[in-house]
């Protein structure tokens, strides 16, 4: 079992405005030891999911299941979550000043963060751990520094001084949310370095969530891309660099100066991330996206495990065949072809797989009765509704 198995997540807020679906149908897990990076841009959902698991989104609707260790984080108490926060789970945000306290010395927020969880451990005992971290995280000076406040530190010196204290209680998971993200490149790098480093000699699992798929380019084992409040698409790291299915992959890929592939010819994804109260019908990136098909607009992708190639855990929510991976010639005639043919008229769900016929038993062929007739946008399932009763059947795939 791994350490951490999250399926079918759903989280949503009540607001004037109306319901915001923020995540809808997640599942993921991470193994001991292990980094599962989370892209998407902003407002795909990504802090809402794990902000979930930690109890940290009061006042939101969520079901789904989050087993860590075995025991559901969803269903846990209060007290039980005080605990898992910090000595179980660590947490590292993008602000600092979010986990430091402004007015209170560096060292001894350490110091009593350890004491909190391990009441037997006398202060000075406390004290030399907290000035060992500082140290084991490459703040010069440890002893010394500890004893200054936030303020005194530069912002890479405090992204050290929170991951310290992430550290300190030697948690079995980390969830680091766009931790680098208001770091210079440079610091940006040392601070990665610095955690791939720790994660090795602590052992320690890891969720880093960031929109910049070239933060997670030499650190993430698995990736989970995250579009609208859901998975599209999920894979070990290489396959998802070389090989991505999704056309929002591939488009998160090409406009990603760091990113593997498409370092040569940026490309913004053009438009703007759906609205989660009014979520477009079909799939939720058709409206975005260059290959999108008749169908697109009607009926909701589920994860698909992709064909041809040798990562079982590979899995894509999108309509195009799934044999057109990566980002080659090959691949990009498949795809034209079958936008042709989908832009035609809508057709039965084996049919415009593209010639991928064994993958269509998980298909939701639901929204046109799989009749091929032509369903336009007029008389479509409503989208808010039918999209997650579609989502629920097909979303516990393989992480
Ligand atoms: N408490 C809340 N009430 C209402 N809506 C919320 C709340 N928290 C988050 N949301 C909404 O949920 C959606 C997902 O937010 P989330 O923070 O998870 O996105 P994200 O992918 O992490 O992006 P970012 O990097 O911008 O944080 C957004 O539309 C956000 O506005």
């Amino acid at each position: 079992m791994s350490l951490l198995e999250v399926t079918d997540l759903r989280v949503s807020f009540s607001t004037p405005d109306g319901v915001v679906r923020a995540v809808r149908g997640v599942s993921f897990e991470v193994d001991r030891g292990r980094t599962l990076g989370i892209v998407g841009e902003s407002g795909s959902g990504k802090s809402v999911s794990t902000q979930t698991l930690m109890g940290l989104t009061p006042g939101a609707t969520v079901s789904g299941r989050a087993l860590f260790e075995g025991a559901d984080l969803l269903t846990a108490g209060e007290r039980r979550m005080r605990r898992i926060r910090g000595a179980e789970i660590g947490m590292i945000f993008q602000d600092p000043l979010s986990s430091l306290h402004p007015l209170y010395r560096v060292g001894r927020q350490i110091e009593e963060m350890i004491r909190a969880h391990e009441p037997d451990t006398g202060r000075d005992a406390a004290r030399r751990r907290a000035v060992e971290m500082l140290g084991t995280v490459g703040i010069p000076q440890p002893a010394r520094r500890a004893e200054e406040y936030p303020h005194q530190f530069s912002g890479g010196m405090r992204q050290r001084a929170m991951i310290a204290m992430a550290l300190a209680l030697n948690p079995k998971l980390i969830i680091a949310d766009e931790p680098t993200t208001a770091l210079d490149a440079t610091v940006q790098a040392q601070i990665l370095d610095l955690m791939r480093r720790l994660q090795r000699e602590y052992d320690t699992a890891l969720i880093m969530i960031t929109h910049d798929l070239g933060v997670i380019a030499d650190m993430a084992d698995d990736v989970l891309v995250m579009y609208g409040g859901k998975a599209a698409e999920k894979a070990r790291r290489r396959p998802l660099y070389y090989r991505p299915h999704h056309p929002y992959t591939k488009g998160l890929l090409q406009s990603t100066p760091s990113a593997a592939a498409g370092a040569d010819r940026l490309r913004p994804i053009p438009g703007q991330p759906p609205s989660l109260i009014d979520i477009p019908s079909g799939c939720v990136f058709h409206p975005r996206c260059e290959y999108v098909m008749d169908r697109c607009v009607t009926d909701e992708p589920v994860l698909d495990p992709v064909t041809g190639d040798d990562d079982p855990t590979h899995v894509s929510a999108c309509w195009l065949p799934l044999e057109a991976l990566g980002l080659g010639e090959d691949a990009e005639r498949l795809r034209r072809r079958a936008v042709e043919e989908g832009r035609v008229r809508a057709r039965p769900a084996a049919a415009a797989r593209g010639g991928a016929p064994e993958a269509s038993g998980a298909v939701d062929a639901t929204a046109d009765g799989g009749d091929g007739g032509d369903t336009g946008a007029a008389d479509r399932d409503g989208p808010a509704e039918g999209e997650d009763d579609g989502g629920t059947r097909g979303d516990g795939g393989a992480a």
